[in-house]
């Protein structure tokens, strides 16, 4: 089975969830995909990296990371798959509002300033949480190349309306929802 195929197996075991839930959006649907069961889950985090490194292969980037809390195992799965190919790989991780104290970063991890970097996603439904992420990412001086999801839920045309490149390994048609 490809590690795309034994992934999707294991979303739809482990992360896809019935019955009412208020989205981030305020939104309310009648299923929730819970990726936090997949990108934290011993057997499905190192497909994940595999997975959406593939699902990325055409994009040329150094980093990758978003919006905690959803992106920061999806990037970390990337950082360690890209190191088993033998690929230097950088994440980093988005603050939801700037930090008071400290060296008050908002992006944290290697400097981002000047570098080609992919903005992460779990999943995305509105594409909100994401674009606050390429925003930040472009105030503090990144070139984002695009944008990358486990799971679409919907968010595609918002997000290609900003003219950013992107890709979802899934799309709620995979999916038993
Ligand atoms: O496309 P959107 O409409 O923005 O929704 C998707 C966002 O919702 C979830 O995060 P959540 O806001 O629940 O926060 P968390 O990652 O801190 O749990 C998910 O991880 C995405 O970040
Ligand atoms: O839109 C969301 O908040 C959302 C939907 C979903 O299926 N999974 C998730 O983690 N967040």
């Amino acid at each position: 089975m490809s590690d795309r195929d034994d992934l999707l197996r294991q979303i739809n075991d482990k992360a896809v969830v019935h019955g009412r839930v208020t989205l981030s959006s305020g939104a309310e649907a009648d299923y929730y995909v819970d990726l936090r069961r997949i990108t934290l889950d011993g057997e499905s985090a190192p497909l994940v990296g595999r997975v959406m490194l593939d699902a990325t292969a055409d994009l040329d980037y150094e980093a990758v990371g978003g919006l905690t809390l959803g992106a920061d195992p999806v990037a970390t799965a990337m950082l360690h798959a890209a190191a088993a190919r033998g690929r230097r790989l950088d994440a980093f991780v988005v603050r939801k509002e700037g930090k008071a104290h400290g060296l008050q970063r908002r992006v944290e991890g290697p400097d981002v300033r000047g570098r080609r970097v992919l903005a992460v996603e779990d999943t995305s439904t509105t594409g909100g949480s994401v674009l606050t992420a390429v925003t930040a990412l472009r105030e503090a001086g990144a070139e984002v190349v695009g944008v990358a999801v486990i799971v679409d839920r919907g968010a595609r045309d918002r997000i290609a309306g900003e003219g950013l490149t992107y890709r979802a390994a899934y799309t709620l048609d995979d999916l038993d929802v």
